[in-house]
């Protein structure tokens, strides 16, 4: 369980985390959103005793990063895929970490399987890998100890759709098996694929968090017909808002099969109807990256925010559920591990 708590980063004059606060439990991916130089990474470094927060904690199972004993262990990291040495080869680099960990060279092989990382690629230098192939190399790093907890600095940037569609599988099965997973990224559609719950950082503020479906929203309609002005009546008349689309036709604020009934219901011939943007999400997604364009306002110290969200739209939900205390460290959380813990191509178990 990852707990963070009115956390504050200052930089001189720059508050780069202000008040932050969300949580990570076991089963969840937890995605946490933010255009760049929301103080996605400073959080993650805190987080991982990289960087001294000015106030508030972050602790990992009730505990701080650097007081967790064999931490490798516990908490698989990846915060900079172009961190590793490019001289040596995947294989070179993952057994030089397992022996670091204590852990024997085969566990390597079973991480560079699950990652995809062929026999013939992990004996390649890291120079020669591309950023996607750096990427696995970072998730197989992370994995090698066998943690319960895994945080993951922007792990799809640089993947190509099936990279993302197995970066998916992987996480997921990893939080099912009790795994706690919290991953960064600037990528909307990417982390509302991976993730099932998002916390949306901006100007290094929460803007907003819980589940993805919930905050994603009823999706938007992109659709066309023989009269559109007819249509937009016929919509409204049946409690749907809907307005002109940049590419023409109605954007809807419904979904498809509901656009297609009120077009049916009214004898009007659609030329077009498919799924458009993701609804609120997008929204205030798209709203908050415009105001993080430098010069934009507010990502200038000193500066005010250039959007701010009204509590009464994108509230932060209470959050977790249950009452956060510092747990009682158990023995059971963080002992000495048997090896191997896991079975080629799984997870493995989770404390
Ligand atoms: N060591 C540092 N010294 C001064 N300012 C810093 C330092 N590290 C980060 N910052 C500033 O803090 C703010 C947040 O940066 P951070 O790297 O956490 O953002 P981010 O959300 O991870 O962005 P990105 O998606 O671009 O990685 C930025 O304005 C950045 O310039």
């Amino acid at each position: 369980m990852i707990v963070v708590e009115h956390l504050e980063k200052r930089y001189g004059s720059l508050l780069a985390v202000d008040d932050v606060s969300f949580a990570a439990l076991p089963g969840q991916v937890v995605g946490f959103l933010g255009p760049n130089g929301a103080g996605k990474s400073t959080t993650l470094r805190i987080l991982t005793g990289l960087t001294p927060a000015t106030s508030g904690t972050a602790t990992i199972g009730g505990y701080l990063y650097r007081d967790i004993p064999n931490p490798a262990m516990q908490v698989g990291t990846l915060l900079d895929a172009s961190a590793f040495h490019n001289g040596r080869t995947a294989r070179e680099t993952l057994r030089l970490s397992a022996r670091t960990m204590g852990l024997p060279d085969r566990r390597v092989d079973q991480l560079l399987e699950l990652v995809g990382l062929s026999s013939q690629e992990a004996g390649r230098r890291v120079k020669d890998y591309s950023l996607g192939m750096r990427q696995r190399l970072g998730v197989a790093n992370a994995l090698l100890g066998d943690p319960a907890v895994l945080i993951l600095d922007e792990p799809v940037n640089g993947l190509d759709p099936a990279g993302i569609h197995w970066m998916r599988g992987l996480l997921r099965d990893f939080a099912d098996s009790g795994g706690t997973v919290l991953l960064s990224s600037h990528l909307l559609h990417e982390i509302e694929l991976i993730a099932d719950h998002i916390v949306v950082i901006g100007q290094g503020r929460v803007m907003a968090q819980g589940r993805t479906r919930e905050l994603a929203g009823t999706p938007d309609t992109q659709v066309s017909s023989v009269d559109d002005a007819a249509l937009a009546a016929a919509l409204s008349a049946a409690g749907v808002t809907s307005g002109p689309s940049r590419d023409g036709g109605l954007q809807v604020q419904a979904e498809p099969a509901r656009v297609g009934a009120v077009a049916a219901e009214a004898g009007i011939a659609l030329t077009e109807l498919r799924q458009g943007g993701t609804g609120n999400l997008e929204r205030m997604y798209l709203e908050l990256t415009a105001g993080a364009q430098r010069g934009a306002g507010g990502m200038l110290p000193g500066q005010p925010a250039a959007q701010t969200y009204p509590p009464s739209t994108y509230p932060p939900q209470p959050y977790p559920p249950q009452p956060y205390p510092p747990q009682p460290y158990p023995p059971q959380t963080y002992p000495p591990q048997t090896y191997p813990p896991a079975a080629p191509g799984s997870t493995g178990g989770r404390a």
